[in-house]
């Protein structure tokens, strides 16, 4: 599940302003990389160009050598994108949530709950979540099926303490098996030796 993201020369554009230009970089399997930078840099709109989601003004954006948009699909397959919005029906459990998606990814749900701490929740309706809880079902989606690439917009945002530390288990697990993690953010993650890009 391997591969080398590269993007060369990008620019992107937001409400026709340009946010960035000429911005490269470079991950390779097993490597993190923090995306550093004030409020309004462009981190988020970064992160949605590296998924496919918003198209670049300009440059390259590859993977494995080939550009990610000849084929959406294979990018979005291989892609996990943790946005800002968490994306939970709060009529569903969390267990009927992660059931949702292990049927599209593969994986098993009671590990991934468990793997946040989420067990003991596993039945109650999402609605009754706090927002830290809700931030941990949307981070225990990561582990359902080997996605390759993951960019995470403030994953920490509501964490408490111990979940801060449950989630550096399962960046280190994907950076074990040779995935790749962007994050964006302005708290420390527990990400070590990963590269900063500041924008
Ligand atoms: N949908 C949009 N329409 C117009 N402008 C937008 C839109 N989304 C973002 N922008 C603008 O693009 C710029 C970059 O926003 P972005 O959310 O990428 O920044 P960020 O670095 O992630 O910020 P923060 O640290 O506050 O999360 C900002 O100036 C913002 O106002």
């Amino acid at each position: 599940m391997t591969g080398v993201l590269a993007a060369d020369d990008l620019a992107a554009r937001r409400g026709g302003r340009v946010v960035f230009a000429g911005l490269s970089l470079r991950a390779a399997p097993g490597e993190a990389l923090l995306l550093l930078g004030p409020n309004g840099a462009g981190k988020s709109t970064l992160l949605r160009v590296l998924a496919g989601l918003l198209r670049p003004a300009a440059g390259r954006l590859t993977w494995e050598g080939e550009p990610v948009a000849a084929d959406a699909a294979a990018h979005g397959a291989r892609t996990r994108y943790l946005g800002h919005q968490d994306a939970i029906k709060p009529a569903l459990t969390p267990l009927e949530d992660l059931s949702f998606w292990a049927r599209l990814r593969g994986g098993d749900p009671g590990e991934a709950l468990g793997a946040l701490g989420l067990s003991a929740l596993a039945g109650l309706p999402c609605r009754t979540l706090s927002a830290g809880q809700r931030r941990r079902l949307a981070l225990a989606r990561l582990m359902l099926g080997d996605a390759p690439l993951w960019l995470l917009d403030e994953p920490t945002l509501g964490l408490d303490a111990a979940s801060v530390a449950r989630l550096g288990v399962l960046l280190a697990a994907q950076r074990g098996r040779g995935g790749i993690v962007l994050a964006a953010t302005h708290l420390p993650l527990p990400l070590p030796g990963a590269r900063e890009v500041s924008l």
